[in-house]
C-alpha cells in the first residue's frame, strides 16, 4: 500500500521538476534489440541524412500546432518538462483567453496550464519565429494536414531543421494516403525521413493528470526518433522507440475504425463477449491490413497496436467509441457529427481504409462493416448478423504476398528498396 500510494504521490504531484529527473539512460532508447519490430524493407543504399539541430541539454523551444485536446494535452505535458512552449491555435478566442488565465476555453476546460505556455495565432508564425524553434509538433487532424503543411513549408529552414513529430492518426480521405506520404508530398522526401510519429493509448485528459501513460516513436531516422523519445519522457510518460513509421501510422488510424465498431456493438446492448470479439478480431485484421502494406506484423502487438486498439475499443471518453455507441443507439450520422464537439479520426479513416483494403485484396469484414454503415447506410443490426453468419475461417492468417504499398511510399521517400519484401506466411 504504501508503495503504492508513493507512485501515485510521483505521478501526480504538481512540483516542478527539473529536466535532468529523466534519468538519461531511461530517456535514450536504443533500437539496437534484435526483437525490434523493424520494417519489412532495407534501403539499397544510405540516403541523404536530414536530421534535426541539437536539442539543446536543458529546456527546448517547442511549437504545437493544433490547440485541440492533444495539442493542449502536449502543451501542458512539455510546459510541465520546463519545456518553452509555445501553442497555435487558429481561434482568436482561444489565444486570448489562453493567455489571460492559462486555461483552455474550449478543450480540457477545466485544466491549469504551467505559466511556461504562451498561446499563439491566429496567424501563422512568422519564418523568423518558427526557425529560433527547437521542436514543431503537429496536432492537427489528418484531413486538415495537407494545407497546413503547405502554408508552413516555405516557413521551414533544411539548414537549421527543427525536430518535427507528428500524433494525428488518421487516413486523407481520397489519397488514402498516410501522414508520410502527405508530408513528403508537402515538404519533400528529406523532411519526411526525418519525420517523428508519437502513437499509443493516451487520453489527452490521463496524461495531463499524469497518469502512468506509455507511447510508441517512431521514425525512419533512428536519431530522430530517440530525440523525440527524450523530449516526451518523463516517469508517468514512457516512450518506445521503433523502426517502422509506417506499421505505427496504420495501427493509429485503424483502430479508431475498429473503436467505432466496438462503440455500435455496446450502443446496440451487446456485452463483454461482444467487445472481446471485436478488439481480437479487429486485432487479426489490422495486423493483416498492415502487413500486407508491409509493415511488420509485430508493430500491431505494440502500444500503437493493440494497446490503443485495447483503449479506445474499451471507453466511453473514446470519441469514436463514442460515435460508434451513439450509431448503434440509433443516431444518425449526420447528428453525432453535428455534436461531438471534436474530432473522431475514425469516421473519415474508414473511407481511406476502405480504399486500402479494396487495393490490397484482403479480407477485413469489420472494417468494411463500419465503412457501409457510415457511409451506405447499413443498418447496424443486418452488418452484426452479415458479420455473424461468415462462414468459418481459419483464425489467423496473413496475407501471402505484402509490400505493394510500402514499396510504393518508400520510393516516393527516396528509400529505394534493395531485398524482395519477404513473403509472409502467418503465425
Ligand atoms: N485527444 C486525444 O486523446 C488524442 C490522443 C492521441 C492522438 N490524438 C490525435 O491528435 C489529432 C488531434 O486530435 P485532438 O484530440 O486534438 O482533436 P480536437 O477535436 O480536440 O481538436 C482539433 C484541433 O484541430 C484544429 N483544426 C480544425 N480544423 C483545422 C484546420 N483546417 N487547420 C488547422 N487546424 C484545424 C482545431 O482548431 C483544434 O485545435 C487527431 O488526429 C487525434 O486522433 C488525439
Ligand atoms: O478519442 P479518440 O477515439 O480519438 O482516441 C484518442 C486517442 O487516440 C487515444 O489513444
Amino acid at each position: 500500500m504504501r508503495f503504492l500510494s508513493s507512485l501515485g504521490h510521483a505521478f501526480t504531484s504538481r512540483s516542478v521538476r527539473p529536466l535532468s529527473y529523466i534519468s538519461r539512460s531511461l530517456a535514450r532508447p536504443s533500437f539496437a534489440s534484435p526483437l525490434q519490430p523493424y520494417p519489412l524493407f532495407t534501403p539499397s543504399r544510405p540516403f541523404a541524412m536530414l536530421t534535426a539541430k541539437p536539442q539543446p541539454a536543458g529546456a527546448s523551444k517547442v511549437l504545437i500546432f493544433g490547440a485541440g485536446n492533444f495539442g493542449s494535452c502536449l502543451a501542458s505535458h512539455l510546459g510541465d518538462s520546463q519545456h518553452d512552449v509555445y501553442m497555435w491555435a487558429r481561434e482568436e478566442n482561444i489565444v486570448s483567453h489562453f493567455n489571460k488565465h492559462k486555461r483552455n476555453p474550449v478543450y480540457l476546460k477545466d485544466h491549469e496550464f504551467p505559466a511556461n505556455i504562451t498561446a499563439v495565432g491566429p496567424e501563422v508564425p512568422s519564418k523568423e519565429f518558427m526557425e529560433d524553434m527547437d521542436v514543431l509538433i503537429f496536432a492537427i487532424p489528418t484531413q486538415f494536414l495537407r494545407d497546413n503543411l503547405r502554408t508552413l513549408r516555405p516557413k521551414l529552414n533544411t539548414e537549421n531543421m527543427p525536430l518535427m513529430v507528428f500524433v494525428n492518426k488518421g487516413i486523407e480521405i481520397g489519397s488514402h494516403a498516410l501522414t508520410l506520404e502527405i508530408i513528403t508530398d508537402t515538404c519533400g522526401p528529406e523532411i519526411a525521413r526525418a519525420a517523428t510519429f508519437v502513437s499509443g493509448p493516451s487520453f489527452a485528459k490521463e496524461i495531463v493528470d499524469r497518469q502512468p501513460t506509455s507511447v510508441s516513436v517512431a521514425s525512419f531516422t533512428e536519431a530522430e526518433a530517440a530525440k523525440a523519445a527524450t523530449l516526451f519522457h518523463q516517469p508517468h510518460f514512457r516512450c518506445y522507440t521503433n523502426g517502422d513509421p509506417i506499421g505505427i501510422e496504420l495501427s493509429g488510424a485503424l483502430k479508431n475504425v475498429y473503436a467505432i465498431a466496438a462503440g455500435m456493438s455496446d450502443g446496440m446492448g451487446f456485452q463483454n463477449n461482444t467487445r472481446a470479439m471485436i478488439i481480437t478480431r479487429g486485432l487479426a485484421e489490422l495486423t493483416c491490413i498492415g502487413t500486407a502494406y508491409g509493415a511488420s506484423p509485430l508493430t500491431f502487438l505494440g502500444l500503437a497496436g493493440v494497446g490503443d486498439l485495447f483503449l479506445t475499443c474499451s471507453s466511453s471518453n473514446s470519441r469514436n467509441y463514442t460515435v460508434g455507441y451513439r450509431l448503434g443507439q440509433g443516431e444518425s450520422l449526420d447528428d453525432i457529427m453535428k455534436t461531438l464537439g471534436s474530432v473522431a479520426e475514425g469516421v473519415s479513416t474508414a473511407k481511406g481504409a476502405q480504399m486500402i483494403i479494396d487495393e490490397l485484396g484482403v479480407n477485413a469484414p469489420i472494417a468494411s462493416s463500419v465503412y457501409d454503415v457510415l457511409y451506405n447506410g447499413k443498418d447496424t443490426r443486418l452488418a452484426v448478423r452479415e458479420l455473424m453468419e461468415l462462414p468459418p475461417s481459419k483464425e489467423l492468417e496473413l496475407p501471402p504476398t505484402a509490400g505493394k504499398p510500402a514499396r510504393r511510399l518508400l520510393r516516393k521517400l527516396g528509400l529505394e528498396v534493395d531485398s524482395p519484401v519477404p513473403q509472409v506466411r502467418g503465425f
